[in-house]
C-alpha cells in the first residue's frame, strides 16, 4: 500500500511567489495494483510521483510506502527504505560507458550489496525478467529505445522492490515498442506482485495497463476512478477527464462509448 496524505510540494522561485506543484493531494494505492496518473503538462504529475520515493520531499504531508512512513525517516533510513522503490524514466537514464549488466549491477551497488558475484547473479536474473539477457555485454548506444527501457526496468527490479514508479516510460517509444514495454510492466505487476504507479499523458497507456486512474489539474488531484470506467461512463466537457480527453482529440460530448470507446 502507498499512502499519500495531504501532500503539498512547493518550489521556491527567485523574486516570485513559490510554485505550488502539488497541492493537498491524498491518495491510497493498494498493494499489487497499477495506478495511472494523467493530466495536462505542468499539472504536477511528475512531482507527485517523485514525492512517493522522496526524490522530491513534500513541503507538507506524509508519504507511507509498504508500512514505512518515509517522511519521518532520516537520510540513512531513507536510503535503505528506497530499495523498496524502483523507478524508470522517459529518457531511460542508463550510464553510457557501462554495459547493460554493469548498469543493472550499479543499482545493487548503490543498494549496498558488496558481494560482486551476488550482484552479478541478481543482475542477470533481472535481465531475464525482461528477456534481454543476450544484450548483457552490449552498451546502451547499441540498443533500441525499447531495449533501453527494458534494461531500465531490469535495473529498477534488481533490488527486488515492492513498488515501481514509471515517469512517462513510453513517451519516447513508437506504438509497437510501447505495447511491448507495457506488456513487461503488466507481467512484472502480475508475476511479482509489484505495485506500479505510472505517470503518462497517453490515455492509451492508462487503458492498456492501469487498474485505477487519477487525474491531476493545477497541482490538485481532481478525479480518481477505476480505469474500466473509461469504457463506460459519459464524460462531459465540464469534467477534468473530459477536458483532457478532448485535448487528445477524443469527442466527449456524447460520452466515451458514443465516441467509439475512446479511439
Ligand atoms: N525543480 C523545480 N523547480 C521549480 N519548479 C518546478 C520544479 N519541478 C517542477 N516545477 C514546476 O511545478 C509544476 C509541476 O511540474 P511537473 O513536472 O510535476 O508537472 P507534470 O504534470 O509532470 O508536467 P509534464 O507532463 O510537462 O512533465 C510546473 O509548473 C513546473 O514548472
Amino acid at each position: 500500500m502507498i499512502s499519500l496524505r495531504n501532500v503539498t510540494t512547493a518550489f521556491a522561485a527567485r523574486g516570485k511567489d513559490p510554485v505550488i506543484a502539488v497541492e493537498d493531494v491524498s491518495l491510497e494505492i493498494p498493494q499489487g495494483s497499477i495506478q495511472g496518473i494523467i493530466g495536462f503538462s505542468g499539472a504536477g504529475k511528475s512531482t507527485l510521483l517523485r514525492n512517493i520515493n522522496l526524490l522530491e520531499r513534500p513541503t507538507v504531508g506524509e508519504v507511507e510506502v509498504a508500512g514505512i512512513e518515509l517522511t519521518s525517516l532520516d537520510d540513512e533510513e531513507l536510503r535503505q527504505a528506497r530499495h523498496q522503490i524502483g523507478m524508470i524514466f522517459q529518457g531511460f537514464n542508463l550510464v553510457n560507458n557501462l554495459t547493460v549488466l554493469q548498469n543493472v549491477e550499479l543499482s545493487l551497488k548503490f543498494a549496498g550489496e558488496r558481494n560482486r558475484s551476488v550482484r552479478q547473479v541478481r543482475a542477470a536474473e533481472a535481465l531475464e525478467i525482461v528477456d534481454i539477457t543476450e544484450k548483457a555485454t552490449s552498451y546502451p548506444a547499441q540498443l533500441s529505445g525499447g531495449q533501453k527501457q527494458r534494461v531500465a526496468i531490469a535495473r529498477a527490479l534488481a533490488t527486488r522492490p515492492e513498488v515501481l514508479l514509471c515517469d512517462e516510460p513510453t513517451s519516447a517509444l513508437d506504438p509497437f515498442t510501447t505495447a511491448t514495454v507495457l506488456q513487461y510492466l503488466a507481467d512484472v505487476n502480475r508475476d511479482l506482485g509489484i505495485t506500479v504507479v505510472i505517470v503518462t499523458h497517453e490515455m492509451e497507456v492508462i487503458k492498456a495497463l492501469a487498474d485505477d486512474v487519477a487525474v491531476m489539474e493545477g497541482g490538485r488531484l481532481v478525479e480518481k476512478f477505476p480505469s474500466a470506467d473509461l469504457h463506460r461512463e459519459d464524460f462531459t466537457p465540464e469534467t477534468s477527464i473530459g477536458r483532457y480527453l478532448m485535448s487528445e482529440g477524443i469527442s466527449v460530448d456524447r460520452g466515451l462509448s458514443a465516441a467509439g470507446g475512446a479511439r
